[in-house]
């Protein structure tokens, strides 16, 4: 209570009136809508859009809506007062209402369109039409553009009803899903990965869809009933929520000259991408070809940090579709992703997903992403033959680059000032052969033990248990990466010989987290908020945005725990399809 009144104090914005002060909608202003499109945005139907930015979209409100959670600290980030939340007119908007809204705020908002790559292949099918012309927002609109305190955010509504690139789907999101959005994008935020950030939550006190699901303890990999699930309208914020594959769509028109604005709206689009997320380090004076080079090199060092940090936290995007890719380099799209537990290197919590899209082939997907983006870029550079050559060197180099990023990563997380190609090697060895819990082997690690016991409640015990021959092989085996481990540490590996154990704990436990967002958390949070309970969530919310703390004996017995036996292969908690 204290938080909240010093939090309510400090805010700048406690009425929906002070918020609409700060609307810009440059979007819309500067931008090109699409000109076949009803400007109040009230037709839904699903259609093809062939020119344009944006369309303007009229979200179609959820009944009856109750609030169920806000990111505080986002709140507070923004100086949002915490009762702006519940306050009426806040959630109604929020809620997709945008009917009564103050001025200047605007009645109606935007839907994007955006192109496919799958793992870098074109894909233009994905659309009732065949052309790739139905896709894209089809149940995420931005509602507002708005400047608080001097940085510019867009925010968006997801499951706000259909666009005309819902392609026949009802443009809803259910509540499980909202609340998994909800709870991760502010779980990432706290873990230091760049995210598009949670605002509010709202469910339907009456207002159901239905979507497949599993039944009870279901092993099946595919969803096997229809289940009528509350619908909810999440809020997203970010600097923009431009993706890989909108600037694919872009490139895709200008490359086939699909019509005579082509290569401009590609320009103004890429020009617009750097002014909302890059314009601190693009200098908006420089010219078009220069900016692309700069742009290029840029994403690749985000996009690689990025695919690096989810790997350092067992985050796994199990559908990195360029689509999913968010060109300002941060998270976005928390449906088919899961928190590695048992590590596995093809981790896959998506059933849709496949090898391609699993844990450690990440950077690889990654890389694909990077290379449409390249090409998306490409034909603004037609002329430019040193740019072009630039970017060219930009896109060989990303592998590189990603490495290079990745054994930062591991050299972090365990506590070293440089990888170690063999140290590292044995462990993943090891880590394979023994069923280990990601998060909490490297959290016991870091707390620097003298030998293998503490790391042993890391360990799924296998058939046979840790008394077979084998495993006492490979316990012995485990002993001496340790001593490896420990040697290193303490000498050759860091500069910083004298660091003590204290000051060695205290780095490793700032990037390997306590607590992260076990699905088998998430399922009685979501599970009990459908039955109006929203305490669990709002405390697994309290728990996952401080994951590197320690917390309470009680959390830690809660929360920082492996996987029970009975909740492995179950659907919907162990792997899910992504009915959302
Ligand atoms: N219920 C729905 N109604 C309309 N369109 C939908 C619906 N569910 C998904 N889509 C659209 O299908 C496409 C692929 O779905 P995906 O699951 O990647 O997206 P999502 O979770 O809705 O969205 P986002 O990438 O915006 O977070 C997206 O363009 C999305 O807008
Ligand atoms: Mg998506």
């Amino acid at each position: 209570m204290g938080n909240r009144l010093s939090r309510e104090a400090n805010a700048e914005v406690t009425t929906l009136e002070q918020l609409a002060r700060l609307a810009d909608y440059s979007f819309m202003d500067n931008l090109n809508f699409d000109p076949d499109s009803d400007p109040d945005g009230i037709d839904h139907k699903p259609r093809q859009v062939f020119t344009g930015h944006y369309v303007p979209v009229r979200p179609t409100p959820i009944e009856a809506p109750e609030y169920v959670a806000h990111s505080k600290e986002f709140f507070s980030e923004l100086g949002f007062a915490d009762s702006l939340a519940e306050s009426p007119d806040f959630m109604r908007m929020f809620s997709g209402d945008l009917s009564s809204v103050p001025k200047p705020m605007r009645k109606v908002g935007w839907a994007c369109g955006y192109a496919l790559s799958i793992y870098g292949t074109e894909y233009t099918q994905q659309c009732p039409f065949q052309t790739g012309n139905g896709y894209g927002d089809g149940r995420a609109i931005s509602v507002l553009e708005a400047v608080i305190r001097g940085r510019r955010w867009e925010m968006q509504l997801k499951g706000g009803g259909r666009t005309p690139y819902c392609r026949g789907a009802d443009g809803r999101a259910v509540l499980r899903s909202s609340v998994r959005e909800f709870l991760a994008q502010e779980h990432m935020h706290a873990l230091g990965v760049p995210t598009s950030r949670s605002l509010t939550l709202y469910v339907s006190k009456t207002e159901k869809v239905t979507r497949p699901w599993y039944s009870e303890g279901s092993h099946l990999r595919d969803p096997d009933r229809l289940v009528s699930e509350p619908v909810a309208i999440s809020t997203r914020v970010a600097p923009s929520f431009i993706r890989v594959g909108q600037l694919e769509l872009f490139s895709r028109r200008a490359r086939k000259n699909e019509h005579p604005g082509a290569m401009e709206e590609l320009e103004q689009l890429v020009l617009h991408l750097i002014d909302r997320e890059y314009s601190d380090v693009i200098d908006q004076s420089l010219d078009t070809a220069t900016k692309v080079v700069m742009l290029a090199r840029e994403f690749r060092a985000r996009l690689a940090s990025l695919v690096a940090s989810w790997i350092r936290v067992g985050y796994c995007q199990g559908n990195f579709n360029s689509d999913n890719c968010a060109a300002g380099g941060f998270t976005l799209d928390y449906g088919p992703f899961g928190f590695c537990e048992v590590f596995d290197p093809q981790y896959q919590p998506w059933t849709g997903g496949g090898h391609h899209f699993s844990f450690l082939n990440q950077p690889v997907a990654a890389e694909r992403n990077f290379d449409m983006f390249c090409s998306a870029l490409r034909p603004l550079l037609a002329t430019h033959q040193r740019e072009l050559a630039q970017l060219e060197e930009i896109q060989v180099g990303f592998s590189k680059v990603m490495q290079s990023e990745m054994e930062k990563m591991w050299a972090a997380k365990l506590g070293l000032d440089a990888f170690d190609a063999g140290l590292f090697s044995e462990l993943m060895a090891l880590m394979t052969k023994m069923p280990v819990d990601y998060t909490l082997f490297f959290r016991e690690l870091s707390a620097v033990p003298d030998d293998i016991g503490p790391l042993k409640k890391s360990f799924y015990r296998r058939p046979g248990g840790m008394e077979s021959a084998a495993s006492q092989g490979l316990e012995k085996r485990w002993s001496e990466w340790l001593a490896r481990w420990q040697s290193l540490v303490s000498a050759g590996g860091n500069k910083s010989s004298s660091r003590s154990r204290e000051e060695l704990a205290r780095q490793m436990r700032l990037v390997n987290p306590k607590y992260s967002l076990r699905e088998w958390l998430v399922v009685p949070a979501y599970r009990q908020a459908e039955q109006g309970n929203y305490a669990p969530l709002r405390e697994l919310q309290d728990v996952m945005t401080q994951p590197y703390a320690e917390q309470s004996g009680e959390v830690e017995n809660r929360y920082s725990r492996l996987k029970p036996p009975e909740l492995f292969n179950v659907g919907g908690v162990s792997y899910y399809s992504c009915s959302s």
